[in-house]
């Protein structure tokens, strides 16, 4: 066995689940070895356009943690949270979610998919986009529920907006909103129905560095004071780090899962990628990774160069 595989080996065997479960921000949830996975992944494989992205994943995300989903451009980020939605098969191993097959529990989820902006000239209000999220399914069509029920919505659509701090501009068409406020407002909308599980991928992508840590903020609030598990797809840790429970670093051959101090080190993120990896603080705490492989054939929009430093994620 080459010496990349086995330094994969071990990182497969020694971080994915086995890194002790030690939290990092004394944020004092129900997770843990000792609850039920939200997530749980045991020698998962995925394969896009007939190749392997990673393989040989063991993985178990707890209830009521934030969790980021981290690694190099095109590793496959985006592509587990479609495999976590039932949108595509793994190709090998097991996949658990909310302790049911991919896809079946995805009406207890709320899902934000990469961001989409919108046209400056859509008429549609935020609270109509929120709205989509209980009853998109019947767009345009007069809800036949009850009276009653029509009113729960109502409230439960005003409730959620207020949660995300949206209610100054929700009767506002979306396309005047700024990017900030759409992403609130989206994240109302993948609230809605009370989902148990959050997926979001990418959500502070775009956005200035204000908007980027309140709506990190928010998610965090949402995790840690509503109690629904997040799972969270991110391209640039910092904005995010001091919300966090655990992060997953993903790379061809496996998976590193811990506290963010226990994963992101030069020395586990070698040991992942089987290159040498430098993880560096700045005097403001902001964590840069040297050394971080690219995966090959990735798309090429905002790739750094290999080798290059950059934030970590
Ligand atoms: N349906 C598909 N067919 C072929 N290749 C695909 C398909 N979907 C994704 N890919 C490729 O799989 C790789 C992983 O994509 P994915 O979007 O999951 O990566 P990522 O880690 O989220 O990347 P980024 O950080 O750049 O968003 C990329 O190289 C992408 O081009």
């Amino acid at each position: 066995m080459n010496p990349i595989a086995k330094a994969r080996e071990a990182v497969a065997h020694t971080s994915s689940h086995a890194v002790p479960g030690r939290r990092s921000g004394g944020h004092d949830t129900a997770a843990g070895a000792g609850s039920d996975p939200v997530v749980a992944l045991r020698g998962a494989a995925v394969r896009v356009g007939g190749r392997t992205l990673w393989s040989g994943v063991d993985l178990r995300i707890g209830a009521g943690e934030f969790t980021a989903v981290l690694g190099p451009n095109g590793v496959g980020k985006s592509t587990m949270i479609k495999v976590l939605l039932g949108a595509l098969p793994a190709a090998a191993g097991e996949v658990q979610v909310l302790g049911a097959r991919p896809g079946q529990a995805n009406d207890r989820i709320g899902y934000l998919p990469q961001r989409r902006s919108f046209d400056a000239n859509l008429r549609i209000r935020g609270i109509d986009v929120v709205r989509m999220g209980l009853d998109g399914d019947r767009w345009g069509v007069p809800l036949p529920f009850p009276s009653a029920r029509r009113r729960a919505a109502r409230a439960r659509v005003d409730e959620v907006i207020e949660l995300v701090g949206a209610s100054a501009y929700a009767h506002r068409p979306i396309g005047q909103c700024s990017g900030g406020e759409q992403q609130r407002l989206l994240i109302a909308q993948a609230l809605v129905r009370r989902p148990e599980l959050l997926l979001l991928d990418e959500p502070l992508d775009s956005l200035d560095l204000p908007n980027q840590s309140a709506v990190a903020a928010l998610i965090g609030r949402i995790c840690h004071h509503e109690g629904v598990s997040v799972v969270m797809v991110a391209h640039d840790v910092n904005p995010i780090l001091h919300h966090l429970d655990r992060v997953v670093y993903l790379a061809e051959g496996g998976a590193a899962a811990g506290t963010p101090t226990e994963v992101i080190t030069s020395e586990t993120l070698t040991r992942l990628y089987g290159t040498p990896v430098e993880v560096l603080q700045t005097s403001d705490g902001r964590l840069v990774v040297v050394g971080q492989p690219e995966a090959p054939a990735v798309h090429t929009d905002r790739h750094d160069t290999p080798g290059s430093g950059h934030a970590a994620g």
